[in-house]
């Protein structure tokens, strides 16, 4: 497996060294991607979003917002907001990369465990292989891309296998001071989310990892004039009204 990480880094198509069944590494993560409970989309017919043919990439490109902030910042939060107001499809790395761990006969579900447990990043060749096959699978045309890109090599991936694909629009930043975010966190843990990284030990990792690798991409991004950057701390309707201001002033 790692070896067919390593040789994903150079190109997109890559076989699996596994054994016999020669899949290419997003075949094997394809086959399982249609109608997963990750994706979450507007129902309203205010809000219908046109069918996109991003399959066969013969017409304007995907539009994408990227969504970032530290643990518990309240990103899924918004998300669920921002999907019923606009015309948005909204994919979390995480939850794809939870599905993917809990799928029967994963090749990768003890890795992304480990990680996800150690509050490490997942390498991109999965993450980003999950996001393609959403994005194609949905059939939709405007995405929040939910905890992405996380470091250097979820960048450097997108870019190789993403970028010319789709029109990033803008990165939303959900600024949290990191005592609120860890309250957040462990009040979510205490109300049953069941997740591995909803404790104290998971948490420590997981901001390290924010702080030391995910601020650097939000950085470079606002240095690039491409952040919009929200106060997270009021409660999250409030929050909204600032989210909702966004999106209205940049055309949706
Ligand atoms: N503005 C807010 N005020 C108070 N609580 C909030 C707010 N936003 C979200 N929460 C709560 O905080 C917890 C974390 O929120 P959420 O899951 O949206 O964060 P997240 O940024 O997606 O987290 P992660 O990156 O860990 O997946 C949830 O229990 C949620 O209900
Ligand atoms: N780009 C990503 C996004 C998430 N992960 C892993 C590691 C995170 O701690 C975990 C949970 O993500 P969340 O639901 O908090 O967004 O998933 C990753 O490796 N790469």
């Amino acid at each position: 497996m790692w070896r067919a990480l390593a040789q994903a880094a150079r190109g997109v198509t890559v076989s699996i060294d596994c054994g016999p069944r020669g899949f290419t590494l997003t075949q094997q993560l394809l086959r399982h991607s249609k109608g997963s409970r990750h994706i979450t989309t507007s129902t309203s017919s205010r809000n219908h979003q046109p069918p996109s043919k991003y399959g066969n990439m013969s017409v304007e490109k995907p539009k994408v917002v990227f969504v970032l902030g530290g643990p518990g910042a309240g990103k899924g939060t918004q998300c669920s907001k921002i999907v019923d107001r606009f015309q948005f499809t909204h994919l979390s790395a995480g939850d794809l990369l939870r599905e993917e761990r809990s799928r029967e006969g994963s090749e990768f579900g003890m890795l992304i465990e480990d990680y996800i447990r150690n509050g490490k990043i997942v390498p991109v060749e999965v993450t980003c292989s999950l996001l393609e096959n959403a994005m194609k699978a949905s059939g939709k045309s405007r995405f929040l891309i939910d905890g992405f890109p996380r470091n250097q090599d979820n960048l450097d991936g997108w870019n190789r296998q993403m970028s010319e694909k789709v029109d990033m629009q803008f990165v939303l930043f959900f600024d949290c001071g990191e005592d609120v975010c860890v309250q957040r966190c462990l009040g979510r843990g205490q109300s049953g989310s069941g997740r591995s990284d909803d404790n104290m030990e998971s948490l420590k990792k997981r901001i390290q990892t924010y702080n030391n690798d995910s601020l650097p991409i939000i950085k470079f991004f606002e240095a690039a004039g491409q952040v919009k950057r929200i106060d997270a701390s009021p409660d999250a309707d409030n929050v909204f009204g600032e989210v909702e201001r966004v999106f209205l002033a940049s055309g949706f």
